[in-house]
């Protein structure tokens, strides 16, 4: 059965990925609005090839907005705008934009890219374009490139984006360190809140959680499930006998007993000091019974044992099963009753009893 929040990494990795998209349709707005000014400005400057280049990137971006809207799907939306951004910059460089100032945009894009990629695919695309970037500098004849700048505009053009390049790439490498540390500490107390110390069992609280899920999905589709209520016979005596340390002891061994029992969709919790319930789901009353029966075989041949000296542990168990309950709290009270019944009628015995428990050979005759 899958926790209720098992998936944390999962949950916090979706959050962040609705974040980015946020983001990103607030930028793509935002860069139609700029790029729609700019290319007027252009117009009007008499630079209407400018213009037009500029407002066809409004097309791309709002095709990539739409094919986001329609399909969903974040990671091309990401790359969609790398590309549109990338192509755009390298337009403002090679064209040189107005008045040779184009390359000046490509100080967006560091920032931008960390922050959308990882930090591997942020360098190798901003290393790409550092290339691009060169090979205009350098090849002012090529075709498509227009613009030609001084010697002391590149270096100063590098130097100052090389510097930035760094600076948000420590900042995000920081940042993702922090935000995996956060995840790992929310991850432990997470598990912390829902495990029982001493036995690394489910605790009380989150085996309510499961057992409300679980009568949900009874209510939902009919699956049938059962529950065990077992406490250890007379602990009280082991304490007071042999220290709380074996006691402590015993609760640890008895749990991991309860493990090798059990199946991989059960789910065993510690209900409180000695007292354990096992939620079986898609199991009837008999199926529920005869684990019972088994892990209270088990524990009476079992040798507990403390710092050489034998521990006499038994259980017992009350079991009960959805289809003979009105309510979750039905069933619960069925289950204690029942572990009221088996203690009363002499301890180490599950109850309901039931005629092939009744004709096997069982530790004490049935009430
Ligand atoms: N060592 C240890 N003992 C615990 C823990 N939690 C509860 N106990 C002890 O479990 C004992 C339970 O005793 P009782 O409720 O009288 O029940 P019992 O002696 O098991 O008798 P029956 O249930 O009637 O068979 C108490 O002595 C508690 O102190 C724990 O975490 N460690």
């Amino acid at each position: 059965m899958p926790h209720p929040t098992s998936s944390g990494q999962l949950a916090a990795g979706e959050r962040e990925d609705a974040q980015v998209s946020r983001l990103l349709t607030w930028l793509s707005a935002t860069a139609i609005g700029f790029l729609i000014g700019i290319g007027a400005k252009a117009w009007f400057a008499g630079h209407s090839t400018h213009a037009w280049v500029l407002w066809s990137f409004i097309g791309l971006i709002a095709l990539n907005m739409l094919y986001f809207a329609s399909t969903g799907n974040r990671a091309r939306q990401k790359a969609g705008m790398i590309v549109i951004v990338g192509l755009l910059f390298t337009y403002l460089i090679a064209s040189g934009g107005e008045s040779n100032t184009g390359p000046l945009w490509f100080y967006v894009f560091p920032p931008l890219l960390f922050y959308l990629t990882d930090l591997k695919t942020g360098t190798a695309v901003l290393l790409f374009c550092y290339l691009v970037a060169v090979v205009v500098f350098q090849f002012p004849g090529l075709p498509l490139v227009s613009a030609e700048y001084s010697m002391d505009f590149k270096i100063r053009f590098f130097a100052a984006l090389t510097f930035e390049s760094i600076f948000c790439f420590v900042l995000e490498a920081s940042r993702l360190k922090a935000r995996n540390e956060l995840l790992t500490l929310a991850e432990t107390h997470e598990h912390a809140a829902r495990t029982d110390e001493l036995t690394g069992l489910a605790n009380r609280r989150d085996m309510q959680n499961r057992l409300a899920m679980e009568f949900s999905r009874y209510q939902r589709s009919g699956h049938h499930f059962s529950i065990a209520l077992i406490d250890l016979d007379l602990f009280k005596q082991i304490n007071d006998q042999f220290g709380h340390d074996a006691g402590d002891d015993v609760l640890r061994e008895f749990a991991g007993l309860i493990r090798t029992v059990i199946r991989q969709a059960d789910v065993a919790a510690r209900w409180g000091g000695e007292e354990f319930l096992v939620l079986l789901p898609d199991t009837s009353l008999l199926q529920a019974l005869t684990l019972a029966e088994r892990l209270r075989s088990d524990v009476s041949r079992h040798a507990f044992r403390f710092r050489d000296q034998a521990l006499p542990v038994t259980i017992s168990a009350g079991v009960c099963s959805i289809a003979k309950a009105r309510s979750l709290d039905d069933l619960l009270k069925q289950a204690d009753l029942h572990l009221y019944n088996a203690k009363e009628s002499g301890r180490n015995r599950i109850a309901p009893r039931v005629r092939s428990q009744e004709t096997e050979s069982s530790p004490s005759p049935s009430p």
